[in-house]
Parts: structure tokens; C-alpha cells; sequence
């Protein structure tokens, strides 16, 4: 397993260009199943998320090539409407599956998808939707099995805007006869792209970006090259890891507009934040200041996907802070390995409170989940000493390098990988 060994005290300075985001890329790889012919992605990242979808779309019958940040997708030639259990279990995207293939084949069978440790994560809302939608479903142990002839447009009401059921029951009704309508819908920037790629194939959504998605079913798509947008998260994790770090970076190819929860937590720390069109520059020269109450709930409130990394600013921070996390029961495990090196922290049910301290030490930790992991890399950054970050793994899921991301801002972080021993058995 790789790790992450990390000099630190310095601070981040100069320019980089975020990479695609990871949470549009994967619904909309999967969406090209919806399609027959060579469907075009740009700014698809190189992550091992991104590699296991297009495992399963070759395991399907798919053509998939991934050279440079750009994806091809050929689905002409797929067969099979069956995710192999294994794939299904190596991250939670997998279930994006669902709604392209029964869609596309009229039966689709998968398992409980895997992905990090960080809640119970069920998929009942997926379900719901599809069996709105006239599929029927059996469940066998973790195997599900969907049949339906076509799809029939419904209402559907989510009991929670959960973003992936919003995607999977949009993908799943782009086909159907009539109109479907999604109510309660997530309105995260990545449904957004989701609908923007599939009308460019002909598809007939409104809505994406408020709670209400109406989508008007067609009988075909087709094939079209598009781009996906910058990734949010990767550009608020280095904007808080400059921030820790008491850096000094420029962003380029972000979407600002989709920060902006995260932007005015950073300027009440007192961080200086300059928007110009899609650069951010990012500036702290003193001890950021706490911030009284943070509280994670869907977009376009506080991310959850950005609370551990904004953790280890309030770790170093002037004064006690409070953060929430009211979306994954599971998503506090950063807080005993920061302790580890130094932060004060104390959790009581699903809320942290941090009390500041002057500095935090390097320590060999491990990342127990993606975001977690980039938070322990920022803590690492912004401490005294060399920190070694094991089970690198879960943040490859959604950094491109994030060693070489980081060593561009002068970061001093190096990848250790394990010393293959050639099949010689010593
Ligand atoms: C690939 C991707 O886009 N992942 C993001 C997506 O995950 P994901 O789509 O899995 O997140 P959801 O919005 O679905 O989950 C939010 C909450 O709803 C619950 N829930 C969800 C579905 C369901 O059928 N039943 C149910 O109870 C979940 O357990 C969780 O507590 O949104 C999350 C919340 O912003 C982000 O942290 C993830 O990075
Ligand atoms: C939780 C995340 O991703 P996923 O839903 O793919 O597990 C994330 O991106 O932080």
C-alpha cells in the first residue's frame, strides 16, 4: 500500500489548474450507457474511481479508452445489463448503474454497492425511484434484480434530496414514456452537468440546480463530446490547505460560483479570498480565526465533502469552533488521528468541538476514508515535522496525484510505494 511522507511548516504558493470533478465524471460515464455510439468526456481525471467505472462498462461489452483527461465511450457493442458483484462492491458509484441499464436493456441485476466507511449509506431512495418508475424488483441477499418492458414516467417525491437517486432516477427516466417529475430533488452542481450532458444528447430535462427536475421522456439519444466541470471539492480542499498552511495560491479553472458556502467560512477565519472569473486566489498571513458553528447539510449549504479538510484549519485556529455533520454518521474518523498529532478535539454524537491550538505535529497516520485522508495530507502540511499518511488508496479515489497537485505549490510530499520483490521469494 502507498504512503504519503510529508515535510512540513511550509507554506503553499503558486498556481495550479483543478481537475475535473470526480462526482459529475461518474454519473455521466455511466449515463453514456443510455446511448448508442462513441460518446466523448473531457476533463475526466485519472482516479482509481474513474478506472473502476470503466472497468465495468468494458465488463458490460463497452469500448472504453481513458488517454490524457479525455474518456471514449462506445456502447454500441455492450450485452450484458449484469455488474459483477466484485466491481459493484469496489465503490459506491457503482449504483449509478442502475438507471442507464434498465433503461437501456429492460432489466438490469447489481448488488449493494461498496465505497468508504463513512455511513450505513442505504439505496432504498434509488429503489423507491425505480419501482415509481414501473420496475420491479427483487432483492436477494445483497443481489438485486430490476425488470422492467419500458419505463413509465411518474411523480416522485424524495423523502431526502439524496444526489444520487436524484441522478440515477433522472438517467432512469430519460427513456420513459411521459413526463416524470422529481420533487425534494438534490440541487448539487453536479446534477446540473448531469442534465446539461444528457439534453446535449437530445434528452429533455428542467430543473437540475432547484428542488424540482421534470423530465420529458424520449424515445432515443444521441452520441455528443462534452466537458465536465471543475471539481469543487478538490479546489475547496486546496483553497483550506493553502488557508492551514498560511499560503498563498491561485486557482485556475474552478467554478467559484459553487464555493460559495465554503468561501464565507473562509473570510469569517479572516482568510483573504479574490474571485475573477473562474480563478481563485486564496491569501492567509496570520492564525486563522474559529468559527463558531458549521453545520454540513445538502447544497447548497456546507458541503460534507469538505468538513474534515476545513477540520484541520479549525484544529489550528484562534479560539473554539463547532462543526456539525448532519449528512454520514461515520464521518468523524479523522478526528482520533489528528489528535494523533496534536489537535485538541472532542466529538459528542455528530457534532466536533475544536479548540484551537498554536501548532499540530507530524505522526504517521491513516486515511480511513477520501476526504478524511486529504485532511490528514493538509494537517501534514500545516505541522511540525514529517507526517506519513498510510492507506493512500481512498484519496487516489478522488485526487489526481495529489502529491504532484500539492508539490506544485512547493509542498514537500513524496509517494512511497511498496518495493515489488519480483516473485523472488527471499
Ligand atoms: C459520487 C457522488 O456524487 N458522491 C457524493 C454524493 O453521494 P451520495 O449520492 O451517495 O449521497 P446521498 O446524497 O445519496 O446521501 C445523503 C444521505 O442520504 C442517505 N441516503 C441516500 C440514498 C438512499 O437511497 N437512502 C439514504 O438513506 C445517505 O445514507 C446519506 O445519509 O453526495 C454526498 C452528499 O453530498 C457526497 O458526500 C458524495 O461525495
Ligand atoms: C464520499 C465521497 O464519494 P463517494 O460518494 O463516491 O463515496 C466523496 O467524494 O467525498
Amino acid at each position: 500500500m502507498d504512503k504519503l511522507v510529508i515535510e512540513g511548516g511550509k507554506p503553499l504558493s503558486g498556481t495550479i489548474v483543478i481537475q475535473g470533478a470526480k462526482n459529475a465524471a461518474l454519473p455521466i460515464l455511466a449515463a453514456s450507457m443510455l446511448v448508442e455510439g462513441k460518446v466523448t468526456i473531457d476533463h475526466v481525471p485519472k482516479l482509481l474511481d474513474i478506472d473502476v467505472m470503466l472497468n465495468i462498462l468494458r465488463d458490460l461489452g463497452c469500448r472504453a479508452e481513458h488517454s490524457n483527461d479525455t474518456v471514449m465511450i462506445d456502447s454500441s457493442s455492450a450485452v450484458s445489463s449484469h455488474v459483477p458483484e466484485e466491481l459493484m462492491r469496489s465503490m459506491r458509484s457503482s449504483i449509478f448503474l442502475m438507471g442507464p441499464l434498465i433503461a437501456r436493456f429492460g432489466e438490469v441485476t447489481i448488488y449493494q454497492p461498496g465505497g468508504c466507511a463513512i455511513g450505513e449509506r442505504k439505496i432504498d431512495l434509488h429503489l423507491r425511484g425505480l419501482m415509481s418508475l414501473g420496475a420491479q424488483i427483487e432483492e436477494k441477499g445483497s443481489r438485486i434484480v430490476c425488470h422492467a418492458k419500458r419505463l413509465k414516467g411518474a411523480e416522485i417525491h424524495l423523502d431526502f434530496p439524496s444526489v444520487g437517486a436524484t441522478e440515477n432516477i433522472m438517467m432512469a427516466a430519460v427513456l420513459a414514456e411521459g413526463l416524470t417529475t422529481i420533487s425534494n430533488a438534490a440541487r448539487e452542481p453536479e446534477i446540473q452537468d448531469l442534465q446539461r450532458f444528457l439534453n446535449t444528447m437530445g434528452a429533455k430535462i428542467i430543473g437540475a440546480g432547484t428542488d424540482t427536475i421534470t423530465i420529458e421522456g424520449v424515445e432515443k439519444l444521441t452520441p455528443c463530446r462534452y466537458q465536465v466541470i471543475p471539481d469543487r471539492i478538490v479546489t475547496g480542499t486546496v483553497m483550506v490547505a493553502a488557508a492551514a498552511t498560511r499560503g498563498q495560491v491561485t486557482l485556475q479553472n474552478t467554478n467559484p460560483a459553487h464555493l460559495t458556502s465554503l468561501i464565507h467560512v473562509l473570510r469569517r477565519a479572516g482568510v483573504q479570498i479574490a474571485v475573477d472569473g473562474d480563478i481563485i486566489k486564496v491569501g492567509c498571513a496570520n492564525r486563522p480565526k474559529a468559527i463558531e458553528r458549521i453545520v454540513t447539510s445538502p447544497y447548497p449549504a456546507f458541503p460534507t465533502d469538505l468538513q474534515s479538510q476545513v477540520m484541520v484549519m479549525l484544529a489550528l485556529a484562534d479560539g473554539v469552533s463547532v462543526m456539525k455533520e448532519t449528512i454520514f454518521e461515520g464521518r468523524f474518523k479523522h478526528v482520533e488521528e489528528l489528535s494523533r498529532m496534536g489537535a485538541d478535539i472532542r466529538v459528542d454524537l455528530n457534532a466536533a468541538f475544536i479548540r484551537g491550538v498554536p501548532r499540530l505535529y507530524g505522526a504517521t497516520v491513516e486515511a480511513t476514508d477520501l476526504r478524511a485522508g486529504a485532511a490528514l495530507v493538509i494537517a501534514g502540511l500545516a505541522s511540525q515535522g514529517r507526517t506519513v499518511v498510510e492507506q493512500v488508496h481512498h484519496i487516489d479515489r478522488g485526487y489526481d496525484r495529489i502529491e504532484t497537485m500539492l508539490g506544485r505549490l512547493g509542498a514537500r510530499i513524496s509517494r512511497q510505494s511498496p518495493v515489488p520483490n519480483n516473485g523472488i521469494v527471499p
